[in-house]
């Protein structure tokens, strides 16, 4: 976007400093983050308190599959994929000490391979392609989306459950969708504010790692 463009957009943009008399005060920018701040810590709360068990019951069946030598498939697209990075760095590269790399890999990492599966078959396909190439019977399959409706998420589960995989997914929204298709666990975070949703799911990710490693320390 041109500088034009942009004080078009926002008129209160002046041409030295940035700011004019009709920009946002710094009181309220202050109190709109605090007000930020409160949201994601009640969206965060009422998550663990809406999901605590089943957050549990993933990190149990996570537990099992790597006990069993199994790995973690990890997917989400936008911000979400970057999620799915960082969900599969916390396990093969534990951050404390004592606690042992254990394998999970990001299916939106591969540029290659997103974009043959988009150009040749269609985006719907892209996970999917992938679990039914790296997917064993025991892994675990980690899906995260804001809206619980994207399709390539949807194909790679139905794939991943007809292959014997457990089946986890982060989502926001309602999930009936992901419901329908029956995957095993699923995370619901209240609301609709895609940021807050994204917030809750680094909770989540970080509770599960932390619950995935003191049940394979008990030995499950
Ligand atoms: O929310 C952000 C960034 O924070 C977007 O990049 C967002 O992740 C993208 O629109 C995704 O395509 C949304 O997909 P999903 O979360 O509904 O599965």
């Amino acid at each position: 976007m041109t500088k034009d463009a942009l004080k078009q957009l926002y008129p209160f943009l002046s041409e030295d400093s940035g700011a004019t008399d009709k920009s946002p005060d710094n009181e309220s920018l202050l109190q709109a983050l605090t007000e930020k701040a409160e949201h994601s810590a009640q969206t965060k709360l009422a998550f663990i308190e809406q999901n605590g068990q089943t957050l549990i019951d993933a990190a149990q069946a996570m537990a099992k599959t790597f006990a069993a030598g199994g790995k973690l498939l990890c997917m989400g697209n936008g911000g979400s994929s970057c999620d799915a990075s960082h969900l599969a760095v916390e396990f093969n590269h534990p951050v404390s000490v004592g606690r042992p790399p254990l394998p999970a890999v990001n299916l939106a990492a591969d540029t290659a391979m997103l974009t043959a599966t988009s150009n040749d078959v269609g985006y719907a396909l892209a996970f999917q392609r992938q679990v039914m190439a790296l997917g064993r019977a025991g892994d675990t399959l980690v899906g995260l989306s804001t809206s619980g409706e994207s399709e390539n998420l949807c194909q790679a589960f139905t794939a991943a459950k007809n292959m014997g995989l457990t089946t986890v997914a982060f989502i926001g929204g309602d999930g009936s969708k992901l419901r329908a298709l029956g995957v095993d666990h699923i995370l619901c975070v209240p609301g609709n504010n895609i940021h807050r949703i994204q917030e809750s799911h680094v909770l989540a990710y970080h509770c599960l790692w932390d619950v995935v490693h003191s049940l394979l320390a008990k030995r499950l």
